[in-house]
């Protein structure tokens, strides 16, 4: 079998430990590479010409991703799960008890059991480049650091700042990871090695040990006042994943108790809450969704098209999602785009989103003010079809009227070359009926971006019956280099996400109308995992926004979707949320209290409310709308397939990413399960809770998605 690990001695006594797993873009840590790695060390460790130990990775642009995520899906067991953990940690106990020095040369992505790795030598030097990151990425797929993570660390930068970063797993950047003590050195890439062996040669002691604030050190020093570290983070914690993701009470535990009871009884901590943790659903279906996206990077969206390239973009509209749209371009594409409105303030709109994402950028110095300026003249902007004939793709972001988006179908061929793209971002119009307008009607498709676009990472990519593939392939490929995660999906009004969203916020209204109050209902989907309640929702997308989506979604789809007449006196009421300063919640100098409900919508509504239903069920009603629909776009091939619809869900409208998606849930309920709640409740409430058909066929014949 091929070696991962290769040992080269130098005339100097340093030996270079290189990394570089046969046949993967990336490194990872795997169990086989147990008894190779321990006969190296051993053999380091007799050999006495060996005076300091380099590790460096083979690859040309990453150091380690952490432990391979697909072995740790094939445990069968928490004692499987427990021994890997408890082998990591033999072997990092070893590096870090040799008697040489031992460096950790950092390039690229330096993440999970990859830093873990790193924290167990001495010192570490990492390289400025922009793909150098450094993290304990674990929590998000529902793990903890297991290789020695949640003690090394808290130990090197401070209990709050390690705990910070592996409760959040954020990704720490060269010039930060230096400043807190991570890395000991950060150099030019053209100099890592040279770099890392100069600093094996000066011995185990960094030279520039970053010293603990001294507010850390008072609140870190002694077990009580740590406690109170821990019962802070521990009530953060709580109040953002209201106790659907058990890692981070775990990983506080693990950090507690190593502190207070030592490092050994600290990593045996590790190894039994890594295990627990590796074995759980709600892990179980976070590694999903990381499978799910990988899987879905490999893919052009369209059989056997290639990409065109895009070279340059127009975007027609600079409001909201058009100033949105064309930051993206530029920012993270980086290809150059020309916005086009019919007014000059809605070219500065557009100007000022993206400059104000960048100014961020720079405040956190992510980035120089050269290179937002460089950034910001990548956006060019018009009022005329000008300087556009070398567009590669249009996209138009403007407000949903058929024939304006005709006349702009018609003005983009006329103007632009013959394979432009034209790619409208409507949130319910028919691609197909837009297409209508079309000479070319195969370059016609759909790019439903969420707002706000910059946050949001998922796009729809709607073809219609003869988009080419090339169009779709090419469309898809420019939302990547947007930074986004694009599912193609059929034609059809609402196409996937706003579909299986709308009905959810209709059952969600028909509540309200029944007398639960807008706090509970909100307070009743935040449990259930969602990011925001869907009267928070409505009040962000603009209730005006629903309005108008409604009655299309009715026509083309049927009398489910019709939403209450009540909610027309919220229009008349001028109520169109936080957009106008007047929705379901106060807004501006009205909200004295922060958030708060105003009271006078139940008066506009005709409705009293007050009485507040168990919150498991008010939550229920609304979800199995939500899924139920799923079922019925897939049934009707709006989405290609279960992983798609799981990751639209969740990407697109915040669906709970520990149930795995849509279908995810629904596999872990049981389809014959799911069926008999909607047949209670369309007994209870009316066809609109009518099960879907390939829901009946599925509980009948005791199927799953992903069996
Ligand atoms: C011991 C404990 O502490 C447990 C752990 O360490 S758990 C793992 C913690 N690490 C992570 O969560 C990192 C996961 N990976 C990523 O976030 C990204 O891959 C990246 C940021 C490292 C790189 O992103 P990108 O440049 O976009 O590349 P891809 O995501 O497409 O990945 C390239 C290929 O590498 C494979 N891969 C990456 N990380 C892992 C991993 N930890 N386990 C298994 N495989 C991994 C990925 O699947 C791609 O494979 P392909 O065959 O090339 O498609």
């Amino acid at each position: 079998m091929e070696k991962t690990f290769e040992l080269t001695r130098r005339e100097d006594g340093i030996a270079i430990l290189t990394m570089d797993v046969p046949g993967e873009t990336m490194n990872t840590l795997k169990a086989e590479f147990g008894p190779e790695i321990s006969e190296i060390l051993s053999e380091v460790k007799q050999d006495t010409s060996i005076k300091g130990l380099v590790i460096i990775s083979g690859k040309s642009d990453s150091f380690v991703a952490g432990a391979d995520i697909t072995m740790l899906d094939a445990c069968t067991s928490v004692e499987a799960a427990k021994e890997l953990s408890q082998q990591g940690h033999v072997v990092f106990n070893e590096l870090e008890n040799l008697k040489i020095p031992v460096v950790a040369a950092i390039n690229g992505a330096c993440l999970g059991g990859g830093l873990e790795l790193a924290l167990a030598c001495h010192l570490r030097v990492c390289t400025d480049d922009k793909k150098t990151v450094l993290g304990v990425p674990e929590v998000q797929l529902g793990l903890l650091p297991g290789g020695g993570g949640t003690q090394r660390l808290p130990r090197l930068v401070g209990v709050t700042t390690a705990l910070d970063m592996m409760l959040t797993g954020k990704q720490i950047r060269p010039k930060k990871a230096l400043k807190m003590g991570l890395v000991d050195d950060m150099v030019p890439g053209s100099i890592l090695l040279e770099a890392a062996i100069k600093l094996a040669k000066k011995g185990k002691k960094a030279a520039n040990k970053v010293k603990p604030t001294l507010v850390n050190k008072v609140l870190e020093s002694t077990s009580f006042t740590r406690d109170v570290v821990f019962k802070q983070a521990g009530k953060q914690v709580e109040s953002k994943t209201h106790g659907n993701y058990p890692a981070p009470a775990k990983i506080i535990d693990c950090v507690r108790q190593g502190l207070n009871k030592g490092l050994t009884k600290g990593l045996e901590v590790e190894a039994s809450h890594f295990a627990e943790l590796v074995m759980s659903k709600e892990s179980e279906a976070l590694r999903s969704i990381f499978f799910a996206t990988t899987e879905m990077k490999k893919e052009t969206g369209a059989e056997g098209a290639e990409p065109r390239d895009i070279n340059k973009a127009m975007v027609l509209g600079g409001g909201l999602m058009g100033g949105g749209i064309a930051s993206v371009t530029t920012t993270k594409a980086k290809v150059p785009v020309r916005v086009k409105d019919i007014s000059e303030q809605g070219l500065s709109n557009a100007l000022a989103y993206a400059y104000k994402l960048l100014a961020k950028g720079v405040k956190r110095r992510h980035m120089t003010p050269a290179v937002r300026d460089n950034l910001m003249a990548l956006m060019t902007t018009t009022t005329e079809y000008k300087g556009v004939k070398d567009a590669d793709i249009v996209v138009e972001a403007v407000f949903e009227d058929l024939s304006l988006k005709h006349q702009m179908v018609k003005d983009v061929e006329r103007e632009c070359g013959e394979n432009t793209i034209f790619a409208s971002n409507t949130s319910s119009l028919p691609i197909g009926q837009i297409a209508q307008a079309a000479s070319r009607p195969e370059n016609v498709i759909g790019l439903h971006y969420f707002s706000p676009v910059e946050k949001m990472p998922l796009v729809e990519v709607i073809a219609h019956k003869t988009t080419s593939p090339e169009t779709i392939a090419t469309t898809v490929a420019f939302a990547r280099k947007q930074g986004k995660t694009p599912i193609v999906v059929q034609d059809g009004a609402g196409f996937y996400v706003n579909r299986i969203l709308a009905l959810y916020m209709n059952e969600a209204a028909q509540w309200l109308l029944e007398g639960q109050r807008v706090e509970h209902l909100d307070k009743a989907l935040v449990k259930f995992g969602f990011p925001v309640g869907p009267m928070t929702l409505l009040d962000e997308v603009g209730i005006d926004v629903g309005a108008k989506i409604s009655p299309i979604l009715e026509k083309e789809l049927g009398e489910r979707f019709s939403a209450p007449q009540a909610f027309d006196q919220l229009l008349a009421d001028d109520r169109k949320g936080r957009k106008n300063g007047k929705g379901f919640y106060l807004y501006g100098a009205k909200a004295k209290k922060g958030k708060q409900v105003d009271e006078s919508v139940y008066g506009v509504l005709g409705i009293q409310a007050g009485s507040d239903k168990d919150i498991k069920q008010v939550a229920e009603r609304c979800v199995v709308q939500m899924l139920n629909e799923a079922v019925r776009c897939l049934e009707e091939k709006i989405i290609a397939s279960p992983r798609d619809g799981d990751i639209g869900a969740i990407f697109g409208i915040g669906f709970p990413p520990f149930l795995g998606g849509p279908f995810r849930y629904i596999d872990s309920l049981g389809a014959a399960n799911l069926v008999a709640t909607l047949e209670r409740y369309q007994s209870m409430y009316g066809e609109r809770f009518a099960p879907a058909q390939m829901l009946k066929d599925m509980a009948a014949e005791g199927k799953s998605f992903y069996s």
